[in-house]
């Protein structure tokens, strides 16, 4: 999952190391240059004109002398001159990886901010200093809007309904299965609702993961009202003791118009407590796109990436939440039912940024 990315974050670790160890020798043959000078002019009348050479330091920034003293008590200064070139091809890293244009902007800007500002402290690796920068501006940028789903569930009025929307061919319907599984692992009960009364063949589709995980599942007739199957699901679920309704929608009507009217008289009908929107993080860009269109439609309030097993960029698992202010909730990991794992930003990043395979 997420190799490409991975390893396009450890290229960035790696340029800045070696930026700093040039410099580290640069500054060392410097320090060998300036220890020479202080020899051959160590005659009393020689120290004025080396003192006001230390003061007019003409090659720019901290200067060859300071880097020197810097380096002799084990200081290393990283300078944003030493960070352009890394930086700019973690940009362009970022953006092949199918990361976002702003997003990948708030990273840069955040990384570069941390690198110059703390690097003028003590620093023991450069790679250490690296990974922690990259560290916190990958998990600010992702863990954006991130809540504690399973409390949410725990905290709300029985039955919870959450409806899932996005395009279909996504792997939707596979994911609401797998959400049936997760919540009976953790002892929720649902019951699936077939609100695409729009696609041919939604009806059946559904059946047949219901009857896989062993739950029940609501449809009526092609072309009927989805808010009437959700609502039924929901009375359904009252009279049965069913904890959650889980209820599909048509993904892409013919306006999104037509999405909203879908989603707001579901909305009125039966105020679910979520509403999901899902899609393959495989999609990339396509992927944050509708995550942004979909949340403009119907306001959503988090995602589900489906097929990140099949995704090497990460570039919409890493996006969605800051452009959406939503976040991703969950990853599907698999085509097993069991294959839907919880999104953890921290856990995420420490393994984007791990060195195990
Ligand atoms: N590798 C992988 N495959 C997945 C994942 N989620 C779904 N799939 C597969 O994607 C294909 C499509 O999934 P479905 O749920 O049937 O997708 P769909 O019928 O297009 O779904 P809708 O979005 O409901 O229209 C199926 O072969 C699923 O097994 C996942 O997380 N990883």
């Amino acid at each position: 999952m997420f190799d490409g990315l991975k390893d396009k974050l450890g290229s960035f670790r790696k340029d800045v190391e070696e930026e700093v160890e040039e410099k580290e020798a640069e500054a060392a043959a410097e320090a060998e240059a300036a220890a020479d000078d202080e020899d051959e002019s160590s005659t009393p009348a020689a120290a004025p004109d080396r003192e006001s050479s230390e003061e007019t330091d003409d090659d720019g920034g901290p200067g060859r002398l300071r880097q020197a003293a810097a380096l002799a008590t084990g200081r290393v200064i990283i300078e944003e001159e030493d960070l352009e070139e890394p930086l700019w091809s973690l940009e362009m890293a970022l953006l092949e990886s199918d990361v976002e244009m702003s997003v990948a902007e708030e990273i840069l800007d955040s990384v570069r901010e941390q690198l110059i500002g703390e690097s003028r402290k003590q620093v023991d690796t450069t790679a250490e200093l690296v990974e922690e920068a990259l560290q916190d501006a990958l998990v600010d940028v992702i863990s954006v809007g991130q809540f504690d789903f399973e409390q949410r569930i725990a905290e709300a009025d029985k039955p919870v309904t959450i409806v899932f929307t996005g395009v279909n061919g996504v792997g939707k319907t596979t994911s609401i299965a797998k959400m049936s599984e997760w919540l009976g692992e953790r002892g929720y009960s649902s019951v699936l609702a077939n609100g695409d009364t729009y696609r041919a063949g939604a009806s059946e589709q559904i059946t047949e993961h219901a009857e896989n995980v062993g739950r029940k599942v609501i449809a009526h007739e092609q072309g009927g009202d989805p808010a009437a199957v959700i609502y039924d699901g929901v009375e359904y679920a009252a009279a049965n003791d069913v904890d959650v309704v889980l209820g599909d929608t048509a993904g892409r009507l013919h306006t999104s118009n037509d999405l909203m009217t879908q989603l707001e008289k579901i909305h009125r009908v039966v105020d679910p407590e979520m509403t999901l929107f899902v899609d393959e993080a495989v999609a990339g860009q396509d992927a944050v796109e509708r995550a942004k269109e979909f949340n403009k439609a119907a306001e959503i309030d988090g995602a589900v990436l489906t097929k990140a097993d099949a995704d090497s960029s990460g570039g919409a698992a890493i996006s969605i939440a800051h452009v959406t202010g939503k976040p991703v909730l969950f990853l599907g990991t698999g085509q097993g039912y069991e294959d839907l794992r919880e999104f953890d930003p921290e856990e995420l990043v420490a393994e984007l940024l791990g060195d195990e395979e």
